[in-house]
């Protein structure tokens, strides 16, 4: 089930949260919404899930219109909310009946579900524990089993690893990375590495615009535009390495690194490469090239390049 976003925006009072964005994910794609504090994040997804009427745009998917079918949206939608709000006093399994009576689960198929989702999120052990007995990564899994307990086609998670330990993050990651096999999954989170380590797609999101929309690699080729390079050189006088390098008809810049003697940071000009340039400079020098290596913008930096 593919979702169609077409210029929404949502005002809060005169603050627009979400300013005229337009996107589409397809089928089974897993997409990470990414962007800083505020940026409109859970706005969009509560706008996407039908928990909002927006101010102005559209929401499709396939076939329904998020205005004129809301129910029709919500039954194929299963949504993680910010905070994961859970009723703390109920036993894992009876939240779970509960959910799934409220989704419109057929009776039939109530037990069958509640044990299937409570397999998959690992609560097996747990499940007659009541919810406030449980760790953070435990609710957690309870969330996902609500979001999950009629199989919706399409996932909403808001920030699903929020609050976490290092090893619960690494698990429930492991887990959207198995859902996303088969369902269209949209994530929200401001933590690069893990966007990174589960999505096939990131959106970035600042200031209610979308600034950025590609793959993490993509994300990183379309911030580097020219090579980078770290070149370690010995020859006995340092300074004349860096006037050569930069007397080379490729490069651009050239800048020696701290504390590292005879390393520096090379930029190529536009569509160019510097490397056998470098090479042959060396050689006919008699410098040793003892290193040269690309050094890749990190996805961190885009980030940081986009957002500030
Ligand atoms: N109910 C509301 N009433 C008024 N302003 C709101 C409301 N909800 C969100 N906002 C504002 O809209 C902007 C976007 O908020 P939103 O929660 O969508 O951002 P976010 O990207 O999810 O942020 P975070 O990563 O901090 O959760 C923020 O400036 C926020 O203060």
């Amino acid at each position: 089930m593919a979702i169609v976003v077409e210029n929404l925006t949502k005002l809060y009072g005169s603050q627009k949260a979400v300013d005229n964005i337009s996107f589409e994910i397809k089928t089974g794609e897993v997409v990470g919404f990414l962007g800083p504090n505020g940026a409109g994040k859970s706005t969009t997804m509560k706008m996407i899930t039908c928990y909002m009427a927006p101010s102005q745009g559209s929401i499709r998917l396939d076939r329904f219109n998020a205005s004129e079918q809301p129910e029709e949206i919500k039954k194929r939608i299963g949504y993680l909310p910010e905070n994961n709000p859970l009723y703390t006093d109920m036993a894992i399994v009876d939240y779970l009946k509960f959910c799934a009576e409220l989704q419109g689960v057929e009776k039939e198929q109530l037990s069958q579900r509640i044990r299937a989702m409570i397999e998959l999120c690992g609560l097996t052990r747990e499940r007659y524990k009541k919810i406030h007995a449980l760790s953070k990564g435990y609710r957690q899994r309870v969330g996902l089993a609500q979001a999950m307990i009629h199989d919706p086609e399409i996932l909403i998670l808001d920030e699903p690893t929020t609050g976490l330990d290092p090893n619960q993050r690494i698990e429930i990651r492991k887990l959207i990375k198995e859902l996303g096999k088969e369902k269209t999954v949209i994530l929200s989170s401001h933590i690069l590495p893990e966007v990174e380590a589960t999505c096939d797609r990131i959106l970035i999101i600042n200031r209610g615009q979308i600034v950025a929309d590609g793959s993490a690699v993509t994300l990183r080729q379309q911030a580097q535009g020219q090579e980078l390079l770290e070149l370690n050189i010995e020859a006995s006088n340092g300074a004349d390495v860096r006037a050569a390098l930069l007397d080379l008809a490729p490069v651009e810049t050239v800048q020696p690194v701290e504390d590292k003697q005879g390393f520096f940071r090379l930029q190529s000009k536009p569509d160019t490469s510097s490397r056998k340039a470098i090479f042959d400079l060396c050689v006919e020098k008699q410098w040793y090239l003892m290193e040269m290596r690309g050094i890749e913008t990190r996805l961190e930096d885009v980030f940081r390049e986009l957002t500030n």
